[in-house]
């Protein structure tokens, strides 16, 4: 018997457990129903402990998974009393294993598993970066076939922390392609035999393993936070934290007022900050994203620079954030760079551009009056422990298998 339906969140039509990104009526976001209202936490070390939502059939035994840490430092120095830190990446001393630095590797391994449930072989998707390395990752330690498809500028960051396998198909563009670019290649690839597309914020699986930030949040504090900080680039992170605790909600052991999410993305590159300002729920290009290209050259965070967020989308980032009051920051590289010194200094972790985005959309709210000094506040640290990784690891770089110029290259050239 399945653990869990698909529902569309538009027409309401119900698809049993498959490997699914789409209504066939419409093209709202699919959501998973599970036969668990409550959470019931599994004795595995990462992920795996929160079963109860996940799309999978089997546990996951990966030692991946969030932490949840009360700060001590950073909070003083903000005057905040009940400030979280979720962390994801390396840090062995508080426990945090994800050997790839990012909470990509939340999404990586349930869809890697779900992928096999379904009878699926190969699977294709694009990245800015961590998404392509943490991919890799799973697809080294599960043997499936991975193609990932990153811009130039993504390239050095798909390393492993051990040997590359054979099954890490690593297709890299040349310099001028950007994330974008990688979407629509790697889109084109997905539609050939054998191949299935990994669906980004599409895919249930990618949005529950990120969700469990959010329920690891809520087990280790006792209750939902009253806020939800994240640096966005599609946005997945800040859905997925909306759909955790609306089933957190109606568990009923957690509160019932859903976290505020405040987003933040990176100057110049902030078109769903743009549009959510404007009271929008529509990206308009020329306005939002002008000369998105060299915006995205300039961007400090470049894994926040995607041109196509699921923002619109019925069930996306725009509903997420009606739904739960929340609030966009724009960051400048200056402000990310100074909350990454204090955040480094104080907690002493080394953290991820992104995260410092995050961190610094965190300075702005305190300073803005957008927290209460005592209310309770989760900081999504999603990426980070890269220096303290390389003390413990010898990292492979993936090695481009080919290298084309434009996502419209004749697909024979890719080899596959
Ligand atoms: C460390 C980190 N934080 C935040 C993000 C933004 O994620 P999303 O917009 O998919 O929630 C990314 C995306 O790659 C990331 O790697």
């Amino acid at each position: 018997m399945g653990r869990f339906i698909l529902k569309c969140l538009k027409c309401g039509r119900e698809y049993g457990q498959e490997y699914r990104l789409t209504c066939e009526n419409d093209d709202s976001f699919l959501r998973a129903e599970y036969l668990e209202k409550r959470l019931e936490l599994r004795d595995q070390p990462g992920i795996g402990r929160f079963h109860s939502w996940l799309p999978v059939q089997e546990e996951l035994t990966t030692e991946a998974g969030p932490i949840t840490y009360r700060s001590e430092a950073l909070s003083k120095e903000l005057g905040l009393s009940n400030l979280y830190i979720g962390f994801s990446g390396y840090w062995p001393e508080r426990g945090a294993f994800i050997k790839t630095c990012s909470f990509k590797e939340l999404e990586a391994h349930p869809t890697m598993q779900l992928l096999k449930e379904s009878g699926g072989k190969a699977i294709v998707l694009a990245s800015a970066g961590n998404t392509g390395r943490a991919f890799a990752y799973s697809s080294a330690l599960t043997g499936m076939d991975a193609y990932i498809v990153v811009p130039d500028s993504g390239v050095s960051s798909i390393w492993l922390p051990e040997e590359p396998t054979d099954s890490i198909h690593l297709i890299s563009m040349t310099p001028g392609n950007d994330y974008t670019d990688a979407i629509n290649l790697a889109g084109r690839i997905a539609k050939l035999p054998g191949m299935v597309p990994e669906g980004g914020a599409r895919n249930v699986a990618r949005r529950e393993g990120m969700g469990t930030v959010m329920l690891d949040a809520a087990v280790t504090i006792g209750r939902m936070p009253d806020h939800y900080f994240q640096a966005v680039g599609s946005g997945t992170g800040g859905v997925s934290a909306w759909e955790a605790s609306l089933r957190l909600k109606a568990d009923g052991r957690f509160g019932s007022k859903l976290p505020k999410l405040q987003l933040a993305q990176n100057l110049p590159f902030v078109p769903m900050y743009n549009a959510w300002k404007a009271g929008r729920r529509e990206i308009i290009p020329e306005i939002d994203m002008k000369d998105a290209k060299r915006q995205i050259e300039e961007t400090y965070a470049t894994v926040l620079t995607n041109r196509a967020p699921p923002y619109a989308v019925t069930g996306g980032l725009y509903d997420a954030l009606v739904d739960t009051d929340g609030i966009m920051y724009a960051v400048t590289k200056d402000e990310a760079l100074e909350a990454k010194a204090l955040f480094e200094s104080l907690e002493g972790i080394d953290i991820l551009p992104p995260s410092a985005v995050a961190a610094a959309s965190l300075l702005k709210a305190v300073e803005a009056g957008n927290v209460g000094k005592d209310d309770t506040i989760l900081l999504n640290i999603a990426g980070g422990g890269f220096k303290r990784l390389k003390k413990d690891f010898t990292l492979f770089q993936v090695k481009p298998s080919v290298t084309v110029s434009s996502s419209d290259v004749s697909l024979d050239e890719l080899g596959i």
